[in-house]
């Protein structure tokens, strides 16, 4: 089996990008060895703060922060970082060539039930017409993003990645430490019978995806005409994984829960690396009207409304926020 960097070799990426890679993924290697050891390694529980976003942050999720965070300052290629569980930008070498962007743990509610979870992360070249420090470092377009990609802690840890080419699966080696090329091209089927959403949220949601999900559960007596099943891991990177291996849509829309926050998922590292990783695979990826890959980010915390998966069944359902 193919070890990474050859594939990534032979996919034309330069020797030093691929050490920056390699920088993401050693943290994230020592995120799945602690995770492997789970309540052993102490890794489970709350901590007593709340992060930028008013969450309550877990263990897990601050020392995977600290890790990630960690090696990219080590890392002289790394002009600026941000993470879900910093407030504000981080910066690293002034002048390097790129800024990471990660959500250092995703699927926080799973950690302590032994569920699935992960890391997501994004790469973009620097701007060099804004300060390091600057969250205008970060606004620019997912279309920009050099590297997108989650590593799953699951029954195997695996990594999914696209570097502007296929969107590729590999496999991490317990025995030799390594990641392997387990699948050269993940495809997403056009059409699906499966769809993610959290339907507790339904009293909360707009008319328009009230109307898409009654129909969606309406099966073969409804317009749609066939009999769909339903899905939720409560982890963003668990629900993609299925989709990216066997299709579906998966669905976090606005609603009013909250009136200051419509919408979940946040754009810089949740919903445009997994933008990417799905249309490299052949799907798409919306926020109701608009291709996620297109949106210009006004804030590093944005958080965007987000249908993505098979292209059909996503086509029918942004249909309804005509
Ligand atoms: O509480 P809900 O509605 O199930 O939310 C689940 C969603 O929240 C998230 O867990 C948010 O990510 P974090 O765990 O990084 O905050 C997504 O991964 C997931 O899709
Ligand atoms: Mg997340
Ligand atoms: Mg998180």
């Amino acid at each position: 089996m193919k070890r990474l960097i050859p594939t990534l070799k032979g996919d034309g990426v330069s020797i030093e990008f691929i050490m920056l890679i390699r920088t993401v993924l050693a943290a994230t290697k020592e995120i799945a060895f602690r995770v492997s050891q789970g309540e052993l390694s102490g890794i489970l529980g709350s901590t007593l703060d709340e992060n930028i976003q008013g969450e309550t942050q877990k263990k897990l999720d601050v020392l995977s922060n600290q890790l990630i965070k960690d090696m990219l300052l080590a890392d002289d290629q790394v002009r600026a970082i941000a993470s879900e569980e910093e407030d504000n930008v981080v910066v690293g070498t002034q002048g390097a060539p790129y800024i990471v962007a990660f959500d250092p743990l995703d699927g926080s509610s799973n950690i302590d039930i032994n569920g699935q979870i992960g890391t997501i992360f994004t790469i973009y070249p620097a701007r060099d017409d804004v300060p390091a420090d600057s969250p205008l470092q970060f606004q620019q377009p997912g279309k920009n993003q050099l590297c997108a990609g989650y590593v799953l802690y699951g029954p195997a840890t695996m990594l999914v990645m696209t570097t502007g080419g296929p969107t590729r699966c590999y496999t991490l080696d317990l025995t030799h430490g390594g990641f392997l090329l387990t699948q050269e091209e993940l495809s997403v089927p056009t059409d699906t019978k499966e769809f993610a959403i959290n339907m507790a949220n339904s009293r909360f949601w707009a008319d328009e995806t009230t109307q898409y999900v009654n129909d969606l559960i309406q099966g073969e007596e409804g317009p749609l005409g066939k009999r769909y099943n339903m899905r939720w891991n409560a982890a963003m990177v668990g629900d993609i994984h299925r989709v990216l291996t066997r299709g579906g849509i998966f669905m976090y829309p606005n609603d009013n829960r909250d009136p200051k926050k419509p919408a979940k998922l946040r754009l810089l590292y949740e919903a445009n690396p997994m933008a990417m990783l799905i249309e490299n695979a052949g799907g798409k990826a919306y926020a109701n009207k608009q291709r996620i890959l297109d949106i210009m980010p006004d804030e590093l915390h944005q958080r965007v409304p987000v249908q993505m998966g098979s292209a059909n069944e996503v086509e029918t359902c942004i249909s309804y926020y005509d």
